[in-house]
Formats: structure tokens, sequence, C-alpha cells
């Protein structure tokens, strides 16, 4: 979470936007106030006019695509329609101690391969800087052509020369060599940190950030800091090596010819680097532009279903060639830029070559220098430029390491807001099951103006089954959540045998939980990979636990249809199963686990007669000796249930069995029933239609 500290750091960034938007301020989660623009000030303004000096966290919401900008730092986030949080970088294009000193603890591990890199470079930088002397002197002798054992001094001088450049050669693969290996190395260091960081964080945290931008940070991020570390140190170290030394052995060849060249280089070099920078900053919107249709086109194509079920393919379609049509056009601006850059760079490169040619022309005339020490005069020159412009790219892809880094330190310093393994563990004999909510108030931490709950209070005894019902969004599956630990209540407690929640151990406390959801989730591999998950340890896991889960949850004899059988892979979020099928594989999943507490998230979607049999009789199976919360949308469940809770106005209305709850006239489940009763004949009379 980044700080906004000052007055002065909000007055700089602006924001570009054609629809209303609200601005949110708060402090350590707390709402201290909203602002709603309608319409006033777009499509540009100033966000330090909105909020106050003193806020730290801000969110904003807009109704169209929005940019945020900062006219001090030159830095520029963009946003879609959706929410988003706000976290202007004000330090882009700053590095501060720390950073560095980040990065180079980064680097430690690989500090005995990067050193012998660093000597590697020197050699063979020292080989490519002395070798246009020395062909100077090739040329020299060979112009000159005048003592009699020429063949053998010309001989002798290029057999040593191939010995060197041998020599820098070899150091130079060595170099590279030795550079990507710690590259990859400390990027693949970085991946593992950050991954197990981003999988520590808690589910509020997956509500607030974007899935897309968080691999972002996983692949290309992490990518660009080791690139920055390893590649790009490398090449800036040689670059200014390089230069330095040429521009040494200019001066050392002739000093004259090197004070002219100096006076015209700078001034062509300074106007090319800001060229560079502008083309650069075309270059940005148009990657900037590229990520948004990329964007679109990643979450279309991973939900094509829903697509074609509304036949929106060529709308799509459409917003698509919208998108990429914007970026053909910044594309174009690039080229053209881009275009002018590299025309002038090539024309003012051969026009220094020219100048050194004519200058030096003159000095040979006058004998005040010889055609070798021309020539590697020309070689220098050559090198400094080389040099010079590597210098220049080095610069940018350190700024963008630098960036990269920032986001990342962010997010692998970031503290989950529950510990994963602390807390309490029970004794299994200790654990008996028996939950309770007591006086338990809850908004989601995206929407804190939302109560879901509002003293809430609610017992299942241990063994037995509560079954929960309520209208829809009356915030049953938020009950399941709140167990689970997901989420944390703002006030009240829920407790386990007495224990509060926030005192045990959050990855013990979701071990003795079983949850089956209305759409389970199964991940791209096989059936009996699927299965084991549930297992705490899947090692220790053998075929036929596999099969016997798999039985219970009658799943085994269509998992045996298949071709492949239980080996069968069942494709991205289990898509190649139905819907029956995919319920009892995850059936088979929370029955290996052996949990002690059992929550159900019964499906609304009818299932056909058969399926619906054989994934009853399942659960069934599933919730014998155990605590189960079960979120029941059949009348059956309801009826055979414990006890039945009614959920509406953010608190539990009604508890006790089916048939009492059932007499009470005016009672909410009695109309729910009622309700549900006249669904049930609606259908019926559908069908026989
Ligand atoms: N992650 C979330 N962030 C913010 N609000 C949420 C989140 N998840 C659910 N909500 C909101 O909380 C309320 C309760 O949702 P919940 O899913 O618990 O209801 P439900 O009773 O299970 O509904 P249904 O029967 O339709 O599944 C809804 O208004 C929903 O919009």
């Amino acid at each position: 979470m980044s700080r906004l500290a000052t007055r002065k750091q909000f007055q700089q960034w602006y924001v570009t936007c054609k629809g209303p938007v609200s601005l949110m301020r708060s402090q350590n989660h707390r709402v201290l106030g909203q602002t709603v623009l309608e319409a006033s000030p777009f499509p540009h303004f100033r966000l330090g006019e909105f909020l106050g000096p003193r806020c730290v966290w801000t969110h904003f919401r807009a109704s169209t695509p929005f940019v945020f900008y900062s006219t001090s730092t030159n830095s520029k986030q963009t946003g879609e329609h959706v929410r988003s949080d706000v976290k202007p970088n004000d330090r882009a294009g700053r590095i501060s101690s720390d950073d560095f000193k980040k990065l180079l603890q980064l680097a430690h591990p690989e500090r005995w391969k990067l050193s012998a890199a660093v000597g590697f470079l020197a050699v063979s930088s020292a080989v490519t800087m002395s070798a246009p002397f020395f062909l100077g002197k090739v040329i020299d002798t060979v112009y000159t052509n005048t003592s009699a054992d020429f063949s053998a001094s010309l001989t002798s001088l290029c057999i040593m020369l191939a010995g060197v450049f041998l020599c820098g050669g070899a150091a130079n693969a060595a170099r590279v060599y030795l550079i990507q290996v710690s590259g990859q190395q400390i990027v693949k260091n970085l991946r593992e940190s950050l991954f197990s960081s981003i999988l520590r964080q808690e589910v509020g945290f997956f509500d607030k950030n974007r899935t897309g931008e968080l691999i972002n940070r996983l692949s290309s991020d992490t990518a660009l800091v080791g690139r920055a570390l390893t590649d790009n140190m490398s090449d800036g170290l040689r670059s200014v090596a390089q230069a330095g030394a040429g521009v040494s052995m200019m001066f050392y060849v002739s000093p004259s010819l090197a004070t002219f060249v100096l006076m015209i280089v700078p001034p062509m070099a300074g106007l090319a680097v800001i060229y560079g920078r502008y083309v650069r900053s075309i270059s940005k919107q148009t990657q900037d532009a590229l990520a948004q249709a990329t964007q679109l086109a990643e979450e279309r194509i991973g939900n094509l279903r829903t697509v074609r079920a509304f036949g929106k393919e060529l709308t799509e379609a459409q917003t698509y060639a919208k998108k990429v049509e914007y970026v053909l056009q910044l594309a174009k601006k690039e080229a053209s830029l881009s275009a002018g850059f590299f025309g002038m760079t090539g024309l003012s490169g051969n026009v220094i070559v020219l100048s050194v040619l004519y200058k030096g022309g003159l000095l040979m005339g006058s004998e005040q220098m010889t055609v070798g020490e021309l020539s590697s005069f020309l070689m220098y020159a050559f090198w400094v430029g080389i040099s010079v412009a590597g210098m220049s790219s080095f610069y940018s892809e350190l700024m963008k390491g630098f960036g990269a880094g920032a986001r990342l330190w962010e997010l692998m310093a970031r503290k989950p807001e529950f510990p994963l393994n602390e807390g309490l563990v029970l004794r299994p004999e200790q654990l008996k099951g028996a939950l309770e909510f007591n006086n338990v108030s809850f908004a989601y931490p995206t929407r804190k103006d939302f109560p879901i709950f509002k003293n809430l209070s609610l017992s299942v005894p241990a063994g037995s089954v509560m079954a929960v019902v309520g209208s829809s969004g009356s915030g049953k599956s938020t009950l399941v959540s709140l167990l689970l630990r997901l989420y944390d209540p703002d006030s009240g407690s829920v407790t386990i045998d007495g224990h509060d929640i926030r005192s045990l151990n959050a990855s013990w406390l979701r071990c003795c939980i079983g949850t089956v959801s209305q759409e389970p989730v199964l991940f791209s591999c096989s059936i009996a990979e699927n299965i084991a998950y549930g297992a705490t340890d899947p090692k220790q896991l053998t075929t036929q636990d596999i099969v016997r889960a798999a039985q219970i949850a009658n799943a085994h004899e269509f998992i045996n249809g298949f071709p492949k059988g239980y080996d069968t892979v069942v494709g991205e979020k289990g898509v190649l199963l139905s819907g029956g099928q995919k319920q009892r594989v995850a059936i088979a999943r929370a029955l290996l686990k052996n949990p002690k507490i059992l929550l159900l998230d019964e499906a609304t979607s009818a299932l056909d007669a058969e399926n619906e049999f054989l994934v009853q009789e399942a659960l069934e199976r599933l919730m014998q000796d155990r605590t189960v919360l079960v979120i029941a949308h059949r009348l059956s469940t309801i009826q055979n249930a414990d006890a039945v809770a009614v959920l509406d106005q953010q608190h539990v209305v009604e508890c006790g069995r089916h048939a009492q709850l059932l007499n009470n006239q005016d009672g909410f489940f009695r109309k729910l029933m009622e309700k549900q009763a006249f669904l049930d004949a609606e259908q019926k009379l559908a069908l026989a239609k």
C-alpha cells in the first residue's frame, strides 16, 4: 500500500476520464469520506483539489476508462471502467538507496559468479579497446612496407593479435554465460518468493487486485528485475568502460582531432537523447494500449462459453478491432518518429565520420598523423558512439528494472491480514466440531458501506446438520467464508468448540473443514490427481484409497467408463466433465480429506434424476458423523436437517426444525417454502406442457 504523504505529491497527480467518478478516502480500512464528481471537472482534473492532505489510501471508481498521470515524474497509470485502487508511484524515475540495497541483496547469492563475470568483462573490454590501436599499427606496417623483414614482422604481429582476440572472445563468452545463468537464478528466486507471498495473502486481497496484474508481476516484472541486475548491469559497465577507454585512446592517438570531435558530438548526442526520450514515451503508450487489447482478448477467450451463449462474438470482435486499431494508430505514429530518429542518428553518425575524415585528412596532409593513426582513431570513435548509445539504453532499462522492483518489493513485503500458519492447533480428540456465530457483524472489505450481517448469532451443535436457507444475496455463502476464515468479522466472533477461530492456526483450521460448492472447481490435471488433492499428504495415498473415495462418491463407474479411466484429464476448471460428474469428483476429494466439519453448498441448477440421486446419495455418505452446515436448495435436505436457520435482513430470523418453522403462519420460512412450492408447481406444469 503506497502512502501519499504530502499534499504536494497529491497536487501533481491528474486524472483524465470522460465519465462520472467517485473518490473515496480511507485510513486503516476506515472510510473517511467520499466525493462523487458527476461531470464538471472533466475531462481533466487534479486529485489534490478533491482529496485532503492526510489521505493515505484512495479508492477510485469511474464509469469510463481513465488515465492517471503525474506531471512531476512523467509517469502514468491507465485503467478500465472498473474500480481500481490508486497507488500513484511518486517515486517513479527516482532511485532510493533502499531500492538499491534491495537490488544488491537480491544479487548477493550470485556474487561469485557475478564477480567472475566482471573480471571477464574487464579482459574482453581491454581486448576490444586495444584492437583499434594494434590494427592501426598493422596498417602502418603494411603502408610503409620499407623494412627488409616486412613479411616476418607482419606475420608475428598478426599471430600475436589473433591470440589476443581469441582470449577476448573466450572472456566474452564466459561473461555472457555467467551473467545469463546468474540472471536466471535471480529470476527463479524472485518468482518463488513472490508466488508464495501471493498465495499467503488473504482472500480480500484478491477481491481488490486483478489476477492478470499479479501474473504480470510474476512473469514480466521479475524478468525485468533479473535483467536489470545482470545483462543491463554488465552491458552498462562495459559501455562506461569502453566509452572512457575510447575517449582516452582518441586523445592518445591525436589530441587535436579528439578535441575537434568532442566539440561536434555532444550537441548531436544531446539532440538524439531528447528525441529518443520522446520516441520512448510514444512506445510506452503503444504498450499500454496493447496491454488493454490483450486483457480484453484474454478475458473473452477465457469466457468463450458466456460470449457464445449471448451471441456476442461479433460485438466482441468489433470491440477488440477498435482497441487494436488504436494500437495501430499509435504504432504508426511511433513508426514515423522512429524512422526520423534512426534516419537522423544514421545521418549524424555519417556526418561525424565525414568530419573526422576531413579534419584527419588535413592532419595527414601536414604529416601530423599517419594513415594507421587515422584508422585507429575512426575505430575508437565508432566504439565510443556504440558505447554512448549503450549507456543511454542501459539507463532506461535500469529505470524499468527499478520500477518493476519497487512493485515487487511492495508485494513481497505485504503481510497478509491473517497469518497462515500461526495460532492454536487442537489435538484430534479435542476437536468435536461445535460451531457458533456470536453477534457477528460483517461487511466485505471492498464494500465497507454495505453490511452483510448485523449481530448475527447461530449455533450448530457438534455432529448435527444445520440447513441454511434465505433469499439470494442474504449471505448464505458469506457464512461459509467466515467459517473458513477467508474474512474476519468486523465485530463479534466465530468459534469452534468454544475457540475463537482468530486464535486458531488458519491452515490447520482449513484442514479440519471440508467444502463442496455449487460449482466445484477442478484443476486441469487427471481425475486421480484431482481426488488426491483433498488428502493432507497425497504422497501417502495409494490408488486403492482414491478408488475407494470415488466408489463412496458414486464416481467410480463413470470414471471407469472413460478410455483413460482415472488418468482422464478434466480440462480447465473441469470443463470436460458434466456438472453432476464434477460434483461427485469434488465429493470424493472431500472424503479423502476426512474433515470433522463439512460446509456444503447444494447445486441450484437441476441435475437429471439419475445424477441427482447419485449426487444426493454421495453427499449423504459424506455427511455421516460430521458437523454439517449446508446451504440448502432441496426440500429433502431441509426436511432431514437437525435444524434450519433462516437468513434475512442481515441476521438469522428463524431457527428450528422444518416442521416447527412451517407451523409459524407468519414466519419468513413458511413464506419462502410457499413461494418455493409455488415455483415447483409452475415448473411441473411447464414440464407437463
Ligand atoms: N467478495 C465479495 N466482495 C463484496 N461483496 C460480496 C462478495 N461476495 C459476495 N458479496 C455480496 O455479499 C452479499 C451476500 O452474498 P452471498 O454470496 O453470501 O449470498 P447468498 O445468500 O449465498 O446468495 P446466493 O443464494 O445467490 O448464492 C451479496 O450482496 C453479494 O453481492
